[in-house]
């Protein structure tokens, strides 16, 4: 089956209607120090003009507790989370999870936390956001049974390869699919072209 698509660090309404157009699977909405950064108030202005389908994603970095709250309680599908993540954190969580793993070699895998509440994995780089690729090769002989998604410099030129690579359910693209002004409407249409047709240009 061909993966699913998040679209992550969406921060402009003009950036939406492409979205909805393509129907992608997921959109992020960044809540950590990033030039993606956006407010919970604004992610929801933005939300209210995507697809009533399209998944939302919170993503965070060991957010302090009032912002974590204000996520909690926003309606968001999905809460993905980078950074240290304790057991109080999540008995505390009360919605599905991403555990944000940064890939630096075997032993990064380590860090990857079993819990029911926990539905996926998103295997990034040490820089999340920064569109750097790492090495796929960390990931050969990986096995769970939960969602795999596979983030980090995804773009339309290596995504065709990283699939073959790594069979990920769920592909999270943000640096790949922008330009100066923020997301550009044709990346975004040549990405979701080459993952909708994967497995029928081989
Ligand atoms: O996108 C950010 O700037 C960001 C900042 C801090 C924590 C997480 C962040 N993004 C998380 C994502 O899911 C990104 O889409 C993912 O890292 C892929 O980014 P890219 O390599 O730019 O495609």
């Amino acid at each position: 089956m061909n993966p699913k698509i998040k679209i992550c660090g969406i921060t402009k309404k003009e950036e939406i209607p492409v979205l909805n157009e393509f129907n992608i699977d997921y959109v992020g909405f960044v809540f950590a120090k990033s030039k993606r950064e956006v407010s919970v108030k604004d992610s929801m202005n933005l939300r209210a003009n995507l697809n009533n389908n399209i998944k939302t994603v919170a993503v965070v970095k060991e957010p302090p507790i009032e912002l974590l709250e204000e996520i909690l309680q926003g309606g968001f599908d999905i809460l993905q989370w980078h950074g240290s993540l304790k057991e109080e954190t999540i008995k505390h969580i009360n919605m599905p999870i991403w555990q944000a793993i940064s890939v630096k070699d075997k032993e990064s895998l380590g860090n990857i936390i079993y819990d029911e509440k926990i539905i996926g994995y998103v295997f990034d780089g040490s820089a999340p956001g920064s569109g750097k690729p790492f090495d796929w090769q960390v990931l050969s002989d990986i096995q769970i049974n939960s969602e795999l998604i596979l983030a980090g410099g995804l773009d339309s030129d290596n995504i065709i390869e990283a699939i073959n690579k790594i069979k990920p359910t769920i592909v999270d693209v943000s640096s790949g699919v922008e330009s100066d002004k923020g997301k550009d409407p044709y990346k975004i249409k040549e990405f979701v072209r080459k993952v909708k047709n994967y497995g029928n240009e081989q």
